[in-house]
């Protein structure tokens, strides 16, 4: 399967926010978006998943356009930056609602270990996040949006969660974006950074450092 949104247009106001986006994502690989703090990463995800609404925006499946809010078409599951768990659910409960099993989630996490009746407000952050993710790369989505899935998560926990990312790829779409830039490079097939409203598709990693994005001399680091 293949995604692509292009001719963007989203204003707040007079602000203009993005512009002259082009992005293709395909079942099998990871796609990654690179941006500095306010470009329009969230935003652009938003727009992907249907919850806001641009000026203009061109979304195509397998090459047909899609017109319809995405998440209205059942095939996309999105972690945003908050959390989308009810607080006083269970997570042996939460993992049902998700078509998953608590054995599945602490195979893979097993420092959850006796968790199941632990109800997701009394987690703390990084776990939340970690339950979170598992329960969307998990899911049944044919595409999966990713946002900052690495924020607040420790490192080795991280490298977990990239080894799952890896396996889920395999018939998903995954489009993520993360400040963690190494992370994101070590796991995205293709990568783009969104500069000035628009996106560009790196190639080569020292573009990241021609665009102003990296300061020179930190891939060498
Ligand atoms: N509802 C809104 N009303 C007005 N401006 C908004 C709104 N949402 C976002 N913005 C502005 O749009 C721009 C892009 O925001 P966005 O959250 O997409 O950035 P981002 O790249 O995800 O940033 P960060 O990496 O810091 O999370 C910012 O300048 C932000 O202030």
């Amino acid at each position: 399967m293949t995604f692509e949104i292009d001719n963007v247009e989203l204003y707040f106001k007079t602000k203009r926010i993005l512009n002259g986006i082009y992005l293709k994502a395909e079942t099998g690989k990871v796609t990654a978006i690179l941006g500095s703090n306010g470009c329009g990463k969230s935003c652009l995800m938003d727009i992907i998943f249907g919850d806001l609404k641009p000026k203009y925006k061109l979304i195509r499946i397998d090459g047909k356009p899609i017109l319809k809010q995405l998440y209205k078409t059942g095939l996309v599951k999105y972690l945003p930056q908050d959390y989308f768990v009810l607080k006083h659910l269970k997570l042996n409960f939460t993992l049902k609602l998700f078509n998953s099993h608590w054995s599945d989630f602490s195979t893979l996490f097993p420092e959850f270990g006796n968790y199941q009746t632990t109800k997701f407000k009394q987690l703390s952050g990084g776990e939340r996040r970690i339950f979170e993710m598992f329960l969307i790369l998990k899911s049944n989505a044919k595409i999966v949006l990713l946002d900052e899935p690495f924020n607040g998560i420790s490192p080795l926990m991280i490298e977990r969660i990239k080894t799952l990312i890896e396996e889920e790829k395999q018939d998903k779409i995954i489009i993520l974006t993360d400040h963690r830039f190494d992370d994101v490079i070590d796991v995205s097939d293709t990568l783009y950074l969104l500069k000035n409203g628009a996106t560009k598709r790196i190639q080569k990693l020292s573009e990241l450092e021609d665009y102003e994005y990296l300061n020179k001399g930190t891939l060498l680091n």
